[in-house]
């Protein structure tokens, strides 16, 4: 029997951070052995997450007090602008480290972009050059080598992983392509806000960050890659209450002579391999109820009225491939493991 892998989860009081836990806790090569938290560090995991309750878990402790010695990767599931500094740190005491950020930190590799949307210079610019963006199914071959791999962020990877393979193939127009993105609220994180009581998002649903959401800098990144030339996504994340999910409305507008079956012949054949990925027959209609609490993404091609437009449609658990799946995912491909291993949960319906 080989040894563990040693992870620590910095974040672990959070909604990814316990995500990462009830994965990991039943991943065949990974032990946990270090769990941080902020305000509730010093207390027992089982008492922050009650559902743990049974796990022999450690207990949390500051970032301060972690203790490296026996760790080989660890998950940053810490506020995005906070990370920059801790991971510099981290690599700083132990260069042979390997990290998975769940943050946006790492995931732009123009450091004036990232300056525009997130508002402050980047802190460890020679890092941010050497991140792998995590979206393994689209770059695979960059992260496995990688030391530091930047996760997407969870409306990105819903709307990247349909949306590349088709610019690739030239069948959209990179200038025309227009999304709504619905979220769940755990996406917001678990620190208590006004704006996510119940009482103001039950009952309704509301768009944020319109015409400007952070996410907007992650698809005109990767969507102007696969394009060979600058997109300018309309992209509208809107929050309606439900616990998990994202479920991402598309509309593309078709390359001369592309139809709605021609994308989904190269969706189909592009995830025909891919464990996580499923697409579904042309015309049918996804459901984010049916991905719920597993690492699969869903994805739809369904023909609109217009002969040159096509609908395309996206959902996963923001929680899951949204966040600490897809960070499992890349941590089994920077460790040589089966990329399924640990993520095999089926969706929790209904
Ligand atoms: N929620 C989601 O669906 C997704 C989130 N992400 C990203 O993942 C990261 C974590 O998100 P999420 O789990 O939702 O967030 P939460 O707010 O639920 O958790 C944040 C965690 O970070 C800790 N923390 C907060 N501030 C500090 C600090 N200054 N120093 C050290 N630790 C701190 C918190 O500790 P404590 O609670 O003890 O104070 C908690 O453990 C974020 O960058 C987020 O944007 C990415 C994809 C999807
Ligand atoms: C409901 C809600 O507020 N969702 C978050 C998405 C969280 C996430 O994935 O964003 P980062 O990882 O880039 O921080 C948002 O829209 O900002």
């Amino acid at each position: 029997m080989t040894a563990p892998l040693n992870v620590a989860i910095l974040g672990a009081s959070g909604y990814t951070g316990s995500e990462l836990v009830r994965l990991l806790a039943r991943h065949p090569r990974a032990a946990i052995r270090a769990l941080t938290a902020d305000r509730k560090a010093g207390q027992a995991m089982a008492d922050v997450f009650p559902q743990f309750a049974g796990l022999d878990l450690p207990r949390l402790v500051t970032i301060a007090e972690l203790d490296l010695a026996g760790v080989d990767l660890v998950f940053c599931a810490l506020p995005h602008g906070t990370t920059q500094t801790v991971i510099k740190d981290l690599f700083a005491k132990k260069p042979e480290l390997k990290v998975v950020d769940l943050s946006a930190d790492f995931r732009l590799t123009d450091p004036e972009a990232y300056a525009t949307w997130y508002g402050h210079a980047h802190q460890a610019l020679e890092l941010q050059a050497e991140a792998a963006f995590g979206l393994v199914e689209l770059n695979r071959e960059a992260i496995r080598g990688a030391r530091l791999v930047a996760n997407p962020g969870c409306h990105s990877t819903t709307s990247i992983l349909p949306v590349v393979p088709l610019l690739r193939a030239g069948l959209i127009d990179p200038a025309n392509i227009v999304i709504v993105s619905s979220t769940g609220m755990s996406g917001a994180g678990r620190a208590a806000k006004e704006e996510m009581l119940f009482s103001e998002v039950s009952e309704g649903v509301h768009a944020y960050g319109v015409g400007k959401h952070r996410h907007t800098s992650e698809l005109d990144q990767e969507f102007g890659k696969a394009a060979g030339r600058p997109s300018l996504a309309t992209f509208t994340p809107q929050l309606i209450p439900m616990n998990r999910g994202i479920y991402a409305n598309i509309t593309v507008t078709l390359a001369a002579g592309a139809t709605a079956e021609r994308l989904h012949e190269a969706l189909a054949t592009t995830y025909a391999g891919e464990p996580f990925v499923q697409v579904l027959p042309f015309g049918k209609v996804p459901q984010s109820r049916h991905v719920r609490g597993s690492n699969n993404v869903q994805l739809g091609v369904i023909a609109d009225r217009g002969p040159d437009r096509a609908i395309v449609i996206s959902t996963l658990d923001n929680l899951v491939k949204g966040a600490s799946g897809q960070a499992v995912q890349n941590m089994n491909l920077i460790s040589g493991f089966p990329e399924t291993e640990g993520l095999n949960q089926l969706a929790i319906f209904p």
